[in-house]
């Protein structure tokens, strides 16, 4: 099982490399990394598990997270109405998005970042996500609100993209024109 140890942290190389497409139908070896991602995003989700390992608490990981340079992410997360979206998940793609932008209140973090980096991170409130799953099919999302914002910081990682890049670095909390707020 993934465990805090194998999550690469700052400085690794793998975290600022544009990922490779998985080659599909996806190796025995892709597959078990992608399961054993999805099991550490739930796994840390569980109170039991996540005090027995020492594991962060995660709604998604991303391959290059493991420094594995490959484009496989792992969400498992609930929207403001307390529906799973619960995906693991080769080479996804952003095929379209809103003007409409949303930010999360209180920030993000990163499980590959061991500090607090303050400030609003600007995403695209709804997004339409094009991806291939463990079964092999084709997968078309449409996502809104914070299952969005966790495609997109997971897609992100498979860019070389860390949350922080979007901060304003002039003011930080400056909120974006005319997003919404996700609480
Ligand atoms: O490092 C990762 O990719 C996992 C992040 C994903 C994430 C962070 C902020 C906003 C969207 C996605 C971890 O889940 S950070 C811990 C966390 C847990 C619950 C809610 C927000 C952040
Ligand atoms: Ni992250």
């Amino acid at each position: 099982m993934i465990t805090m140890k194998d999550i690469v942290r700052e400085g690794h190389p793998a975290l600022r490399a544009k990922a490779e497409e998985v080659v599909l139908p996806a190796s025995d070896e892709d597959k078990q990394t992608l399961k054993a991602m999805i099991e550490f995003v739930i796994n840390s989700q569980d109170p039991e598990i996540a005090a027995k390992y020492g594991l962060r608490p995660g709604i998604g990981l991303a391959a290059p997270q493991l420094g594995i340079s490959k484009r496989m992410i792992a969400v498992h997360v609930v929207d403001e109405d307390d529906k799973l979206y619960s995906y693991a998940l080769f080479n996804p793609k952003i095929v379209s998005h809103s003007t409409k932008k949303c930010y999360l209140a209180g920030g993000e973090g990163c499980l590959s970042v061991d500090r607090d980096v303050p400030g609003y991170v600007p995403r695209y409130f709804k997004i339409t996500v094009k991806a291939t799953d463990l079964e092999g099919k084709e997968v078309n999302l449409r996502l809104k609100g914070l299952p969005a914002i966790v495609f997109q910081h997971e897609i992100d990682h498979l860019n070389g993209i860390m949350f922080y890049d979007h901060i304003n670095k002039q003011d930080p909390f400056k909120a974006p024109e005319d997003a919404i707020v996700i609480e």
